[in-house]
């Protein structure tokens, strides 16, 4: 499907870059995928890590690398791919600023820099939702809408944001502005819904702050109800602007199906859905099981996650609003059962309060769902010294032309005979110091409700700066902005030998970043 990029197109995109056009160029999409060419703005957006690789070799790629990955554990599945591993986003986003000729621009930020990349049509994107948000941008101009200038401070329309269900076809425009104010707001949603009538809601988004993040706090509907619905397995989950909600749906109904089977549910188990989100894969399950327990740290995703289940006329599922690895540590104290635990933590992957409670609950079955390889391997190598074995391991292809794979692993209680519960104690707590050596890729898609109180490591604000702004921010700078909020630098980090050693201070810009990281996570 994909061939290395043909010169003439580089040659043609040098000469328009020279001519400093690129807000002109209308390239043409499904041209560039017949002829099986690179995408043209593959350079400046950095978004796909595996552009001008075929399919076929990405996915063995990503084989090959988990096959590695995981070979201390046992062997692997083959990974399940997409038949067609194009426009799979239901989840759609864009920026928009004035380029130096007056141009609205509307697309992606280039890699490591705030300047927007004008994307017109992208392969990954579904095709109606980037159309929408084309006409968004064609449209501001006659409602005399600017576009947010992020040094000046002027303007009124930051990012827009385009959620599709797959099955409901409803649509969720959110246009984020800087205030609550849209000129003429019914008839500007009356013209976009007369050019795209499958738009169901419309909800304008306020983000006044001086920030990287996309979304604001504040929420108002304009049109329909602020939320969409969607089918997944033969429930039905809300949406609603700020949910975590997988983006690729096709393959999220294997994953979630892979999980659910691997867990082999009679109807008499106690299942845990721990990192529930909006309850979606325990929801899914609970018809098969006595019951379920969801735990999630994000309080609008439990709010939805309880929404969902009366949506369904759910009535053996629970959800808590608390920290999994918390919660756990309360259950194995009380001495509670549990015969399966799901677990479907962020990128980072799980915590050492986690880990040592399922230990202690000692559920026959563990299923773990992974959007993190290297974590999955971390938390494995733990839970396999504690008495687990890992008898099916499967990934899958949620994000196309991204170097990300999403796994479910089955572990099982193994023979290796009763857990000594001291031993479990100092492994993780080498397992801890061993984490640190983990390089962890974060993306927004993990990001969006994660509420980490209180806790993160300069790992996780490095990784989480980069991926909302761009910047690098080194551990030093970190701690410089810690002790100016007055807050605990921590014992791994490594001052200057002397205090008066010249050292490079951080600029305004990355103090900004490093703040939002820190309110992020709940430092401050
Ligand atoms: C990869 S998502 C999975 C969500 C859900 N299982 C799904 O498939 O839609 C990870 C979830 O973990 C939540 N989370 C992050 N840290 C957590 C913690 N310490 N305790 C509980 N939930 C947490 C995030 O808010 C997010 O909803």
């Amino acid at each position: 499907m994909q061939i290395g990029q043909k010169k003439t197109t580089g040659q043609k995109m040098k000469k328009e870059r020279n001519r400093g056009r690129e807000t002109d160029r209308k390239p043409n999409i499904s041209q560039i995928q017949k002829t099986g060419e690179h995408c043209i703005y593959a350079k400046r957006c950095g978004g796909c890590d595996y552009q001008g690789i075929l399919y076929s070799q990405q996915l063995s790629k990503k084989q090959s690398y988990m096959r590695k990955l995981m070979e201390p554990f046992g062997k692997i599945n083959p990974i399940i791919g997409m038949d067609d591993p194009y426009h799979y986003r239901h989840k759609v986003q864009a920026a928009f600023s004035c380029n130096k000729r007056g141009h609205i621009v509307a697309g992606v930020y280039e890699k490591h820099s705030h300047d927007i990349v004008d994307v017109e049509q992208c392969q990954i994107e579904d095709a109606q939702a980037d159309a929408i948000i084309r006409e968004i941008k064609n449209m501001m101009r006659s409602f005399r809408i600017r576009a947010y200038d992020e040094d000046t401070g002027y303007g009124l329309l930051r990012h827009v944001l385009v959620r599709k269900g797959y099955h409901s076809g409803q649509i969720m425009v959110v246009l984020v502005l800087v205030s609550p104010i849209l000129p003429s707001k019914n008839n500007f949603v009356k013209a976009l819904r007369k050019k795209f009538p499958e738009i169901s809601t419309v909800v304008i988004n306020v983000n006044d702050r001086k920030t990287s993040m996309v979304l604001g706090e504040r929420n108002i509907t304009v049109y329909g109800k602020g939320f969409i619905e969607d089918e997944l397995c033969g429930c039905t989950f809300r949406i609603s602007p700020t949910s975590f909600y997988q983006v690729n749906p096709q393959q999220t109904e294997k994953l979630y199906r892979k999980a659910i089977s691997c867990a082999k549910l009679t109807g008499k188990e106690t299942v845990i859905d721990a990192y529930c989100g909006t309850g979606t894969i325990g929801l899914i399950a609970s018809s098969r099981a006595k019951h379920v327990i969801g735990v999630e740290l994000n309080r609008d995703a439990i709010k939805d996650a309880i929404s969902n289940a009366k949506r369904n006329h759910i009535h053996n599922v629970t959800f808590y609003n608390e920290d999994a690895g918390q919660f756990m540590v309360e259950m194995a104290e009380k001495g509670e059962h549990a015969d399966v635990v799901i677990m479907d933590p962020p990128r980072t992957g799980s915590d050492e309060a986690f880990l040592s409670s399922v230990v202690r609950l000692a559920p026959n079955k563990v299923v773990y769902v992974s959007c993190g390889p290297e974590t999955l391997a971390r938390d494995l190598k733990y839970l396999t010294k504690h008495g687990y074995r890992m008898k099916e391991c499967t990934p899958f292809d949620l994000f196309p032309f991204t170097k990300h794979v999403e796994t479910v692993v089955l572990l099982s209680k193994g023979a290796k005979g009763p857990v000594d519960l001291c031993s479990a104690r100092t492994e993780v707590e080498r397992r801890m110091a061993d984490s640190r050596k983990v390089k962890v890729d974060f993306s927004l898609e993990d990001m969006d409700l994660s509420e980490f109180k209180g806790k993160a490591t300069y790992e996780q604000i490095k990784a989480y700066v980069l991926e909302k702004t761009g910047l690098k921010v080194s551990s030093l700078y970190i701690a410089q902005i810690k002790k100016k909020c007055g807050l605990d630098v921590g014992e791994n980090f490594n001052p200057a030998k002397s205090e008066n050693a010249r050292q490079p201070q951080c600029t305004p810009e990355k103090e900004d970043a490093i703040m939002q990281a820190f309110r992020h996570f709940g430092i401050i």
